[in-house]
């Protein structure tokens, strides 16, 4: 049976790029909370965007080593579907956020060689999904939204016990072989849709919805 690739714009700051991204094709919205980020979101504008996501848009809430203290402030405010933990969380910490904030949990992984592989199993033992990124330059500014790819062929053929999302240096001109090589039913992007970082940009949501469904 085939299966229509979903996808998930991360990274949105501007109220209209919501229905520019859902009339593109994305299932899942991203919101940065994390302010070394040009895509950080102040709690209440992300609380007014929040309102105008139909119901079955997934709306992500990205956080990087968040504490309870700051998702409980971050949930006040804004009506999350699902967390994405994108930072150095364990899979002790995962299952701690799920249990404690009751929303499924996507656990951002960094993949650069072979041996970071073993970290996706261990943390498909505690995520509700898995998020397939490329493992940050040490010197990187930020631990992922950076548009850098990682080599697709490490994950060619594997499978997960949970849903995963294939992300990283994604665009039009390169998903649909991404996803060719690896079988990912589930792509992000974020630096490959926007005209300048933190800019996202209507015809790239488009040109690369289109590309990831071929
Ligand atoms: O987007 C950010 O600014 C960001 C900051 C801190 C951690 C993660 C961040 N972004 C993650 C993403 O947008 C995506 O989930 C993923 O890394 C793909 O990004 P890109 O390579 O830019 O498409």
């Amino acid at each position: 049976m085939l299966t229509e690739t979903r996808i998930k714009i991360c990274g949105i700051t501007e109220t209209p790029d919501i229905p520019a991204a859902i009339l593109a094709g994305a299932s899942y919205l991203g919101f940065v909370f994390f302010e070394k980020s040009p895509r950080n979101l102040a709690l209440n504008d992300a609380a007014f965007m929040a309102t105008s996501v139909p119901v079955g848009i997934a709306k992500v809430g990205l956080t990087v080593d968040a504490d309870d203290a700051r998702l409980d402030e971050i949930l006040a405010e804004v009506p999350l579907d699902m967390l994405q933990l994108h930072g150095s969380e364990t899979p002790e910490r995962v299952a701690a956020v799920r249990e404690r904030f009751g929303l499924p949990v996507m656990k951002a992984v960094g993949i650069a060689h072979e041996d970071d592989l073993s970290r996706l199993d261990e943390h498909a033992r505690a995520a509700d999904q898995l998020l397939i990124d490329a493992k940050a330059p040490k010197d990187a500014p930020l631990p992922g939204g950076n548009g850098l790819s990682f080599d697709w062929r490490l994950i060619a053929g594997r499978r997960w016990s949970v849903p995963w999302m294939l992300a990283g240096g994604l665009n039009a001109d390169n998903v649909a072989e991404a996803v060719r090589l690896t079988g990912a039913t589930q792509v992000d992007v974020s630096s490959g849709v926007e005209s300048a970082p933190g800019v996202k940009d209507a015809d790239r949501m488009t040109a690369f919805c289109r590309a990831a469904r071929g």
